[in-house]
């Protein structure tokens, strides 16, 4: 059995072998003559699966992504040629929601926001929806869910329309990218609701780019009372438009699913599909692969409340991740990349090769990130009961 994977899948060495004759290629490179004889294929995002790629791929019987996001494979191609194919759904969710969160905190420090009186519109109540929800309800911070396939399927919670969802202080996107059938997701924002999104407004994509419209976004933020936008996504992922630097908040190189643990989730989901279909038995777990870290002391000023205060809150979840940090190398590296081109007076192909590079290099090497569930607080003894569960439920471990 020949299993080729993406290199960019961390650990899939330790994973996989043993399963078969393992190999890996680099999405770079890969062609169809490196297919021909797989049987099993697994990819990240980065890999677009299709006829072109697949066309010599006659052994092929399963494709599968450690990611979320399926956009990147022509299922319906695959379908049609009888290969099964599946993804880690809810792999990286904890650490979009966490990536949400960082946003929200920042935009609190910098008074954009107050988030002790927000509702947040979340679209899309899947893994990340869900699990964002999740932890805005352990912080008693207000939101609503929009998600019409999941409640025209009975799903019991609570949703509420588009339009509401407009009428929300943040907008924050978790839909998958869709161009067929009644719920397409492409353009969802677009410049008729991003007229109606005023400068008291927070506006989040970590999704898709292609969620939104780019072109209206840049002509919505450079008029007056622009809303704030958030973006870890974009159009033409890795060449990206870098127009949109001087104009966004925070920018990040699509990395809000990039924690450790995120990222090594998928590899243990592919890891038991490969399993499940060799009928062999699951041996490796996630906790063989993820090192403990140390537990922290924590300093709370607000411990005997019944709730964190605002400021003990944001100090230890920026600490825990801060997303101005890699908001603030992307902007060093891509204004290094388009300084180099002009100073050279490069063509504008030459200038997209190189934010492409920058872009890609960016998230494939990306720092180590570890999710609030890595953390054991060890908390002031009186801490409270309700601080207690408010940090369980942000994902925290509390020494006993
Ligand atoms: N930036 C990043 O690093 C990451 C990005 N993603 C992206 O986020 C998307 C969501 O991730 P998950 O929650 O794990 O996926 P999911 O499949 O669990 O949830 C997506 C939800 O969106 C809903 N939906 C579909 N069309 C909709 C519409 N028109 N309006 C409102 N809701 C709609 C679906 O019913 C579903 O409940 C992924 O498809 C992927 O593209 C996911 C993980 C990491
Ligand atoms: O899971 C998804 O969907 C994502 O967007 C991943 O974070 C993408 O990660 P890469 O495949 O680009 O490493």
């Amino acid at each position: 059995m020949k299993i080729l994977f993406e290199d960019t899948i961390p650990l899939g060495r330790e994973y996989f072998s043993g399963l078969g004759d393992v190999s890996s290629y680099a999405w770079q490179t890969l062609t169809p003559e490196d297919i021909k004889n797989v049987d099993i294929l697994a990819v990240r995002s980065t890999t677009k699966v299709n006829e072109a790629l697949l066309s010599q791929a006659s052994q092929l019987q399963f494709v599968t992504t450690a990611t979320s996001g399926t956009n990147h494979m022509d299922k319906t191609w695959l379908n049609s040629q009888g290969i099964s194919w599946n993804s880690a759904g809810g792999c990286n969710a904890v650490a979009v929601a966490e990536y949400v969160l960082s946003a929200l905190f920042l935009a609190d420090r910098a008074g954009k926001i107050d988030i002790n009186a927000i509702t947040v519109g979340i679209v899309g109540a899947g893994h990340v929806g869900t699990a964002l929800a999740k932890r805005l309800a352990a912080l008693n911070i207000e939101y609503k869910l929009c998600d019409p396939p999941l409640n025209e399927s009975g799903d019991p919670r609570s949703f509420v329309d588009f339009e509401d969802i407009i009428d929300c202080d943040v907008i924050t996107l978790h839909v998958p990218y869709v161009n067929t059938g009644r719920h397409t997701t492409g353009k969802l924002i677009n410049a008729d609701v991003l007229g109606q999104l005023g400068s008291n407004k927070l506006l989040i994509n970590a999704c898709r780019g292609e969620v939104i419209d780019e072109l209206a976004l840049l002509n919505r933020l450079k008029q007056p009372n622009a809303p704030t936008v958030v973006l870890d996504v974009f159009e033409n992922e890795p060449a990206i438009n870098p127009e949109l630097l001087q104009y966004c908040w925070l920018m990040t190189p699509h990395i809000a699913g990039h924690s450790v643990e995120g990222k090594v989730r998928g590899t243990q989901y592919v890891y038991e599909q490969i399993c499940n279909l060799l009928k062999e038995p699951n041996t490796k777990t996630l906790g063989d692969y993820l090192s403990a870290v140390e537990p922290i002391k924590v300093e709370l000023a607000s411990a005997t409340a019944s709730a964190l205060s605002k400021q003990d809150l944001i100090g230890l979840m920026l600490q825990v991740y801060n997303l101005r940090v890699d908001d603030e190398a992307f902007r060093e590296k891509l204004g290094e990349a388009l300084k180099r081109q002009q100073n050279e007076s490069a063509q504008s192909e030459e200038i997209s090769a190189s934010i492409s590079h920058t872009f890609a290099t960016m998230r494939k090497s990306y720092r180590i990130r570890r999710e609030c569930s890595a953390y054991t607080l060890i908390l002031p003894s009186h801490t409270s009961d309700g601080i207690k569960q408010q940090l369980k439920g942000l994902g925290f471990l509390l020494q006993a």
